[in-house]
């Protein structure tokens, strides 16, 4: 499985306000851009706490991208994963409507009657941890229901395990010009951060756009 982190910072390395509102720090032609990385995935992830802050619909919104995937044979949406240990995805969220395939990855301590009202409701749920989802596992799963390329979006807590865990291949992030600031704020990789052992990057490209700058890693 390929996995690709692609991410929008503030020139200060914030991925929203310290009230986790979300600003557009991407223009036009990132948003271009993200939307076609969307449709050339397979599924498109979030962790739940950018569910809870954005409630985003993930979905490709190119017609003609939406076309050329069915011409493919693929569904014409990519599938929408979300780690959620706890299940904290609100039932009325944006991410559980009919527009695409949605995947819950969720830890045993969700009980099993809340999994299968949820499967009930078509949605597939993938336990896998102890209290919080245990990523490897989830991702051997996810590869065994034949995903091959993932896009992982966001935030900062989740990317930043995702490079714990090491199951990153790529990331991109568009560095805007503006400065969020804010100790609160989220970054690009939170969690407890490293201390040894950092996750060391490749820089492939750099690319002007809009009003900031493109950068393309290889995770090593
Ligand atoms: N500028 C951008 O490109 C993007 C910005 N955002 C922003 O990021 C913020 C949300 O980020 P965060 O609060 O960091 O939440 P997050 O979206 O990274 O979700 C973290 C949550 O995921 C769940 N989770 C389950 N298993 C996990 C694991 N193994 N490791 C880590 N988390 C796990 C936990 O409940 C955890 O609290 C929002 O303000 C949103 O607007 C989000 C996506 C893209
Ligand atoms: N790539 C990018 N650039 C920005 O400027 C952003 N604010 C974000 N935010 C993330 O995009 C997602 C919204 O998705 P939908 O449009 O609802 O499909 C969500 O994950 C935001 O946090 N991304």
């Amino acid at each position: 499985m390929h996995v690709v982190v692609n991410a929008a910072m503030s020139a200060d390395g914030k991925l929203s306000t310290r009230e986790r509102e979300q600003i557009a720090i991407s223009g036009p032609d990132d948003f271009e851009r993200v939307d076609s990385l969307r449709a050339d995935s397979d599924a498109v992830m979030v962790g739940v706490g950018t569910v809870l802050a954005d409630d985003p619909s993930l979905t490709v919104d190119s017609a003609t991208r939406i076309e050329a995937r069915t011409d493919q044979g693929k569904p014409p949406q990519p599938a929408r994963i979300v780690a959620d240990s706890s299940l904290r995805t609100p039932l009325d969220a944006r991410i559980l409507d009919d527009a695409a395939e949605t995947i819950l990855l969720v830890s045993d301590a969700v009980a099993d009657s809340r999994v299968s009202a949820l499967e009930d409701d078509g949605v597939t749920v993938v336990t896998a941890g102890d209290g919080r989802v245990d990523l490897r596992a989830a991702f051997a799963e996810l590869e065994a229901m034949g995903l091959d390329q993932v896009m992982v979006e966001g935030g900062g807590e989740l990317i930043f395990s995702l490079f714990e865990a090491d199951l990153l291949d790529e990331l991109s992030v568009f560095v805007g010009s503006v400065v969020i600031g804010g100790r609160d704020a989220p970054t690009l990789a939170d969690g407890d951060g490293f201390v040894a052992d950092f996750s060391r990057l490749e820089l492939r490209t750099v690319e002007r756009l809009d009003d900031g700058v493109l950068l393309r890693y290889d995770v090593q």
